[in-house]
């Protein structure tokens, strides 16, 4: 298989949770390392993308946004930009309950004639675990340079495709915001 950077996006303000979110704990341990649990099997090149020191203390290779404060879409921009690979797993810090599983899925249904591959559920997208192609690199820059910051946005302007996931399995889309979500969550696992 063609090797695969995975980038994890630590670079939000964490407004809602007040706290880092990627640090948060879910059965005791940090998001960020269930997320990096469920990634692993499918590639060992993994970058966070984050600003702070925070994750100074995972050995994993991090980068920072070239361009702050321009949400995810910076987020990935960076990401691409210092990715050596053409196909890049984009992962947001917050969603604790992802899985190996369903990741090797978005790889394998991802397909080169697309440039962005993301998962959807109940039509309900879901842009941060997704494929995203370096070919793209021009249209973020772009956005950036226009405030398009919307994800939604640059779907439209990206040849991509949504693959549908029903059923039990759609709730490790669960992404979780903020202190009271945190806690429904742990009371619930
Ligand atoms: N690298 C980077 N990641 C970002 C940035 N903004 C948001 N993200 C990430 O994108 C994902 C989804 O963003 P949000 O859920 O809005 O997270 P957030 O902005 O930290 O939280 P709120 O302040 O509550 O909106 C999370 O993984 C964030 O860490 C950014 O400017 N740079
Ligand atoms: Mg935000």
């Amino acid at each position: 298989m063609e090797k695969v950077t995975i980038s994890i996006l630590c670079g939000g303000k964490s407004s809602r949770m007040q706290s880092e979110k990627g640090l948060v704990l879910f059965q005791g341990k940090p998001f960020i390392e269930h997320i990096i649990a469920a990634a692993l099997p499918i590639s060992n090149e993994i970058q966070l993308v984050t600003n702070t020191s925070d994750y100074d203390y995972l050995s994993y290779k991090k980068i920072k946004d070239i361009e702050l404060d321009k949400g995810p879409v910076g987020g990935i921009y960076s990401a691409l930009v210092h990715s050596e690979s053409e196909i890049n797993l984009i992962l947001s810090c917050d969603i604790p309950l992802i899985s190996t599983e369903l990741l090797s899925e978005l790889i394998a249904k991802h397909n080169t004639d697309f440039e962005v591959s993301v998962f959807s559920e109940a039509n309900k997208i879901h842009p941060l675990i997704g494929i995203y192609s370096k070919k793209i690199i021009p249209i973020l820059k772009k956005a950036i340079e226009e405030n398009d910051l919307k994800m939604m946005r640059l779907l439209e302007k990206v040849n991509h495709q949504i693959i549908e996931v029903a059923g039990k399995r759609s709730k490790q889309f669960r992404n979780v915001n903020s202190l009271t979500e945190l806690n429904e969550l742990n009371a619930k696992y």
